[in-house]
């Protein structure tokens, strides 16, 4: 059990936790749409209420390094566990590194299944080193191994990134690839690239958000159902020049093919590596291969094949069932210990960040723990430059609801916003996102005054603060061919913040600043509000009391 606090009985109100998802603090306002943005509330947050700075990229949310950006579902993990795990990219890299990715029952699963030219082994994924999702240099480990152990076919599904990764960077991923698959092949080694796509265009759907995206997958890289191509790289130009301005993540799919006949159709007997290591995008694509009964979109054939994940992407749902490395096991959370304290836990975002909120909160848990609530608000589903504000009030209007109900002591929610929009590199769209947060923060928060309760808001890693890639030279946005400015999409390795809205404490509660304090530092800051002492394995908390 939790103890008791000696030093600070809790605050009597409810305790809120609002994600701002993707708002980082820039060193510099060029390019910033958060610094753009009118944003009356949040610039009185920030003036008159204690508020810090915390670590949300590399080793501090259990990256690789510390030029590893970070993303939501390591950030909400660090947020919701109170402790750093090493994460899907760092615990793949080591497998690799070590050589227990080869000795593990799924790698030699997968590789006799297809060994001496029984089966083609597929490999299909996000094809970057944005290391968010998939790193590139993991596929080739694979594909070198694969060789070394007799496999004679292999075929690379590739999903174009744009998101993680510069907007329309995908050539400089396939032209050293395609190099790299010509070389490694011989007389007794076949390997090519067989199909492919935009990353928000196909297979990578999340939340249940769009199944549409991974029926096209399905069709472009089992079915070879497409446009076809002599290469990827020629798929990308021409569709680059079919569809300007559409960048990497958007392009529609495409099929390799020769005289009209698909490279890489996915047959009975293959197998197949799923080699993105992070869950959420990796679950509806896993169960259109693994699933009996199937309802989500006709399949119309489904081969018999030896799939396997990077990871187990929900270990719950137990999905997929052979997985080529464990995936962390995220233990002691917030939400299981105020659980166990009887404390009642609200919970809600909408579609796209639902599961951030929930899944990844919990330590990558699907079931609930006794005494939590979700809520869901349904995502739109349109390009979200288009609709910067998407369910930000609707959000707001979930979280007044719950805190008027009384029902809950502890609250949090996601707004997708500066993340979501901050993706589609559209600067006027993101500071209008930053905008609607604001907004919303505003009718938020006097709800919690009436309450007495307290919220601590603050973000799970950068985004909408650098919206332009930066000229390393004259620290001026990089400019395209044409003079317009280079688009940003990927997160940033910005701090985030961490603001203590507290009307009730009469000035008595502070936050302690310091050089290492990061997202893990939350738990058991919010277990102090609470009144208790933090988790044994909790990082320290932060708050300071006068
Ligand atoms: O999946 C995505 O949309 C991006 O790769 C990462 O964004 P997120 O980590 O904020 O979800
Ligand atoms: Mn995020
Ligand atoms: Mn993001």
């Amino acid at each position: 059990m939790l103890q008791k606090s000696a030093s600070f009985p809790g605050i009597r109100g409810p305790i809120v936790t609002i994600v701002m998802d993707g708002y980082g603090i820039a060193k510099s306002d060029v390019g910033s749409a958060i610094a753009a943005a009118t944003k009356p509330t949040l610039d009185r947050l920030f003036a008159n209420y204690p508020n810090i700075t915390l670590r949300a990229h590399g080793v501090a949310v259990g990256m690789p390094s510390d030029d590893d950006m970070g993303n939501s579902e390591v950030g909400h993990n660090a947020i919701g566990a109170g402790q750093v795990y090493s994460q899907g990219a760092s615990l793949v890299a080591d497998a690799i590194a070590a050589g227990s990715i080869w000795q593990g029952a799924a790698w030699r699963e997968v590789v006799a299944a297809v060994k001496g030219g029984r089966g083609v082994l597929h490999f299909l994924g996000l094809f970057s080193d944005g290391n968010v999702h998939s790193h590139v240099d993991h596929l080739r480990a694979m594909i070198v191994r694969a060789k070394e152990e007799g496999v004679k076919t292999v075929r690379v599904h590739i999903l174009l990134d744009g998101r993680d990764v510069p907007e329309t960077s995908a050539l400089d991923y396939v032209l050293p690839f395609e190099a790299f698959l010509a070389e490694t092949s011989d007389d007794s080694f076949d390997a090519r690239i067989a199909s492919g796509g935009g990353r928000m265009n196909i297979t990578m759907d999340r939340y249940e958000a769009n199944w549409n995206m991974v029926d096209k997958g399905w069709r472009t890289h089992v079915l070879g159902e497409g446009p076809q191509y002599d290469s990827a790289a020629a798929a990308i130009e021409a569709l680059r020049a079919e569809f300007p301005g559409t960048i990497d993540q958007d392009l529609p799919a495409f099929v390799i093919g020769r005289a009209g006949v698909p490279v890489g159709t996915i047959n009975d007997g293959d197998a197949v590596v799923f080699f993105n290591f992070r869950g959420d995008r990796s679950i509806e694509i896993t169960r259109a291969f693994e699933d009996a009964e199937f309802d989500k979109f006709d399949r119309l054939r489904v081969p018999s094949v030896t799939y396997a994940g990077m990871l187990q992407y929900d270990g719950d749902l137990k999905l997929p069932k052979r997985f080529l490395v464990d995936p962390p096991a995220i233990l002691d959370t917030m939400g299981e210990w105020f659980a166990k304290a009887g404390i009642t836990q609200f919970a809600c975002s909408e579609t796209q960040k639902f599961g951030h909120v929930t899944y990844f909160w919990n330590g990558n848990r699907s079931n609930k723990f006794d005494g939590e609530t979700y809520q869901e608000v349904p995502s739109d589903v349109v390009p979200f430059e288009q609709r910067p504000w998407m369910k930000a009030a609707e959000i707001a209007d979930a979280m007044i609801d719950a805190l008027k109900s009384g029902k809950y002591k502890t609250l949090r929610c996601n707004f997708a916003n500066g993340d979501m929009v901050g993706h589609t590199g559209s600067f006027r769209a993101a500071t209008m996102a930053i905008e609607a947060v604001d907004l919303e923060l505003a009718r938020i928060l006097p709800v919690i005054d009436a309450l007495g309760g307290v919220a601590l808001i603050t973000a799970d890693h950068g985004n909408a603060d650098e919206m332009y890639e930066i000229d390393k030279k004259s620290k001026q946005p990089a400019k395209n061919a044409d003079g317009s400015f280079k688009a940003k999409t990927a997160h940033t390795l910005n701090p985030v913040p961490l603001i203590l809205y507290d009307n009730v404490s009469g000035g008595k509660l502070a936050l302690q600043a310091s050089e290492t304090a990061g997202l893990s530092n939350i738990a058991a800051t919010i277990a102090n509000l609470l009144g208790f002492e933090k988790h044994v394995k909790w990082d320290d908390s932060l708050l300071v009391v006068k």
